[in-house]
């Protein structure tokens, strides 16, 4: 459906995109996760005809897009803080994505007013066409700005962080909605984010970049079963880098009861583990509980072990205490060679 090969774009002493290969199955949802300044936003203008590679190839539905114009691709866009037109209503702003067209495809008057209407009740704003985007919040307006790239009836959607600006339960309910929106209207639609949590919990699969290239592109379940490198690995799943030694297909901890690993060189080694890695039981033991506390997900639990901080999962049942004495068994570690 979308397919990028060998895509490479500089900026003066910059490599923005440094060899970029992805290829998006049509009515896929993925995510483009990575640190800020690893190219996302120019991959994302790439395919959309914003900017202009200085090699490799953008196909979209097997056709060459290089010499395709931004408004003929098929392509609807969303930015973060999407500049609406101040001065125009809701109306206009949307109606505007249909006058952009070229004119052989550009509606008639009334067809606008149909489509405009239509659009309103999709992203869930019925009768608010005549309001101006001052008279809305910033969640309505980032609905708005999802209206007007949707009239141009897209095939496919590209979303820079089209929430980054919103507070964390409005924007935890429009992703959801818009995942929603996304399988209704049967798009393919390639999302930027720098969360990990939006990106592991929306997408179909998720590319990971970094220093402009697409390093992993998997499922979610994939990237945290198996990251690609100790970067990824550090990325993704709040898990915390632990030296170890790998000896006898067993990775060895200070503080920690060895952990089996497999296809890893001997020697000294980094291995990442996550809070449900880590699984602590009351009675004497190396740890200790250093805080811990209920909220809305159950048990925060940190430990203490050979002066680490660790953050861990309590056995079932188990309330800890702080300054209880523990023991932590490490269920899984994802290690790299150091
Ligand atoms: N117009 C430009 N001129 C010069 N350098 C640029 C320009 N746009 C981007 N860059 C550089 O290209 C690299 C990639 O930038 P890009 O905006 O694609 O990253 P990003 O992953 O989207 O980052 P963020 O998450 O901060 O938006 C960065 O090093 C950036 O500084």
């Amino acid at each position: 459906m979308i397919e990028v090969q060998g895509l490479h774009l500089r900026y003066g002493g910059v490599a923005a995109l440094d060899g970029v290969n992805l290829a998006l199955r049509a009515g896929e949802f993925v995510a483009l996760l990575g640190a800020s300044g690893s190219g996302k936003t120019t991959l994302l203008r790439s395919l959309a005809g914003l900017e202009f590679p200085d090699a490799g190839q953008v196909l979209i539905e097997g056709r060459d897009m290089a010499a395709v114009p931004a408004r003929e691709r098929g392509v609807g866009f969303v930015f973060q803080n999407y500049a609406l037109f101040r001065h125009m209503t809701v109306f206009e702003n949307i109606a505007f994505g249909l006058r952009i067209k070229p004119r052989r495809l550009r509606p008639g008057r009334a067809e606008i007013v149909r489509r405009v209407e239509e659009l309103l009740a999709l992203v869930r704003l019925p009768g608010m066409g005549g309001r101006h985007p001052d008279q809305l919040s910033g969640g309505q307006r980032q609905r708005v700005a999802l209206a007007r790239a949707l009239a141009i009836e897209p095939r496919v959607l590209l979303l820079d962080e089209p929430f980054g600006a919103l507070d964390a339960k409005v924007r935890k309910e429009l992703r959801h909605w818009l995942r929603g929106l996304h399988d209704r209207l049967g798009l393919t639609s390639l999302f930027v984010t720098h969360d990990q949590d939006e990106a592991l919990e929306l997408a179909d699969r998720v590319a990971v970049m970094r220093d402009g290239r697409v390093v992993q592109f998997d499922t979610p379940e994939a990237l945290l079963a198996a990251p690609a490198d100790a970067g990824v690995a550090g990325f993704l799943g709040d898990a915390v880098p632990i030296d170890c030694v790998v000896r006898d297909g067993q990775a060895w901890f200070e503080g920690l009861p060895p952990v089996a690993v497999a296809g890893v060189a001997e020697g000294k080694a980094v291995a990442f583990l996550r809070p449900v890695d880590l699984l602590v039981e009351p009675g004497a033991g190396e740890a200790r509980v250093a805080a811990a506390r209920q909220d809305g997900r159950g048990v925060r639990l940190t430990v203490e072990t050979a002066g680490m901080l660790l953050e861990a999962t309590p056995a079932p049942g188990w309330m800890p205490r702080r300054g209880e004495p523990c023991r932590v068994t490490a269920l899984a570690a994802r290690v790299f060679p150091a």
